[in-house]
């Protein structure tokens, strides 16, 4: 693995990339397969750490499927019901630091009683809070506790989640929403689910909500304040399930078309895709870039970039991608309501606005906001990712200018986009790659 990777400056960027699977959709998809009646063909699964995760989880609870080859193709066979339904033994499960598998499994482990099964991961995840997430469960009947800090993985599950009245804070994460949603259907009584706070990543429960039904069951959504599903449900298999292109991922290409293109398009998303992130391509329209949207593709041109100022907490993930496209912006740029920021990979916040400041930059960082004023000219930088493969994707783009880019530790895209590298190289002109 490379320890550094400079990219020397590019010129022009176009061409078409056919977009990796959905990290959220593909955990997703799994999970309800896992838990559904019925054998489920998945395509166009995400061959990527976070999904790793989840699969090498299911196979310690004993959840059969077959991968193909290439990691893109599952066929899942579903346990109808609880997972836990063979586990005579205690178990660990080591998630690294997806929140996409950590967060869904701890609910769905507490849907029966069992020996203890223990969740934990890299340490970064150990820094990532679940406490809101336990509390429900906890408050639904079910055995968690605590094995290191209070708060925070690991954690130790022995089920007996009943379902009834149930709060849960929507302030911190939206993950924690979508695990209980999910498991709500499978508890023997009905649930109503009310949100404490205002709920953040709110489209990240449009997927969860929308998927729930391609596996055959439907929630009544309150206006995302309260949520009422009926206990007892089984999932049914939907038979094949087709994984869109990641949204996220889409946002750099799009951007880097939008600073030196060229055409870009990208395929597997398009107009009518569950996925909020697709929302990245408004923002990048308002900036300045021409956007065409069509049913299987998303297509960015160049156009005169000029600073924004937008609440960006509906699409957080593609919001760093702002935050890197506003150095080639006219005018100071403004991301807000994005606090948390602080408690995903890393504290985005703090590594955003640090590495910025590296290239240039002048940068105000709020504790929930990002002020960004770029440099007439950047400079020639090292950049650090820790361990944040958002943080090396975003940083690419500096190579969109006449000025050399150094990502320290690339690998680290092997979270969602292990070939990354590769195909933003594949759409440059560059002059060299050292
Ligand atoms: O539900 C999901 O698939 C996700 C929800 C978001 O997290 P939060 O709800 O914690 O903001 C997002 O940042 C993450 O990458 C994936
Ligand atoms: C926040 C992210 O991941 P996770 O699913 O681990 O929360 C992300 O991919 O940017």
């Amino acid at each position: 693995m490379l320890d550094a990777l400079t990219l020397t400056p590019i010129s022009h960027f176009a061409g078409t990339i056919n977009l990796p699977g959905s990290k959220s959709i593909s955990n997703r998809a799994l999970l309800l397969a896992a838990l559904a009646h019925g054998e489920t063909e998945i395509t166009n699964l995400l061959d990527s750490d976070d999904v790793h995760y989840m699969l090498k989880a299911l196979t310690t609870l004993d959840v059969k499927y077959e991968l193909s080859s290439d990691k893109t193709r599952c066929k899942v066979f579903g346990m109808g019901g609880v997972l836990t339904q063979n586990q005579t033994e205690p178990l660990e499960l080591y998630l690294g630091n997806a929140g996409t598998a950590m967060r869904p499994l701890a609910a769905a482990l507490c849907l029966s009683e069992h020996p203890p099964i223990l969740l934990t991961g890299e340490p970064r995840m150990k820094e990532r809070p679940i406490g809101h997430l336990v509390d429900s469960l906890i408050q639904a009947g079910a055995k968690v506790t605590y094995v290191e800090e209070v708060g925070y993985p690991p954690i130790k599950i022995e089920g007996g989640f009943e379902g009834g009245q149930l709060t849960v804070d929507g302030t911190i994460s939206s993950q924690f929403l979508t695990a209980l949603l999910m498991m709500a259907p499978l508890a023997m009584q009905d649930t109503e689910i009310v949100i404490k706070g205002n709920l953040v990543s709110k489209p990240y429960i449009d997927i969860t909500l929308q998927m729930m039904s391609q596996f055959g069951i439907d929630v009544i959504n309150h206006e995302y304040e309260r949520f009422e599903i009926k206990g007892g449900q089984n999932y049914s298999s939907p038979g094949r399930y087709l994984v869109e292109g990641d949204a996220s991922s889409a946002s750099y290409f799009l951007a880097a078309a939008a600073i030196r293109g060229g055409k870009v398009r990208v395929t597997g998303i398009g107009k009518n895709s569950v996925q909020g992130d697709i929302r990245f391509a408004d923002v990048l329209e308002k900036m300045g870039a021409k956007i065409t949207w069509g049913e299987e593709y998303i297509e960015s041109e160049r156009g005169n970039l000029k600073g924004i100022d937008m609440d960006l907490n509906h699409i957080p993930d593609a919001a760093m991608t702002i935050a890197t496209t506003a150095l080639f912006a006219k005018g100071p740029t403004r991301i807000s309501n994005i606090y948390n920021w602080r408690v995903k990979e890393t504290d985005r916040l703090f590594a955003m606005a640090t590495e910025l400041r590296k290239v240039g930059a002048i940068v105000e960082e709020g504790n929930d906001y990002i002020h960004i004023t770029p440099p007439t000219q950047l400079t020639v930088a090292k950049i650090d990712t820790y361990n944040d493969h958002r943080m090396a994707m975003c940083f690419s783009l500096v190579a969109l200018s006449n000025t050399a880019v150094t990502i320290n530790d690339p690998g680290c895209t092997s979270k969602t986009f292990p070939t990354y590298f590769k195909e933003f190289l594949s759409l440059s002109t560059q002059d060299s790659i050292k």
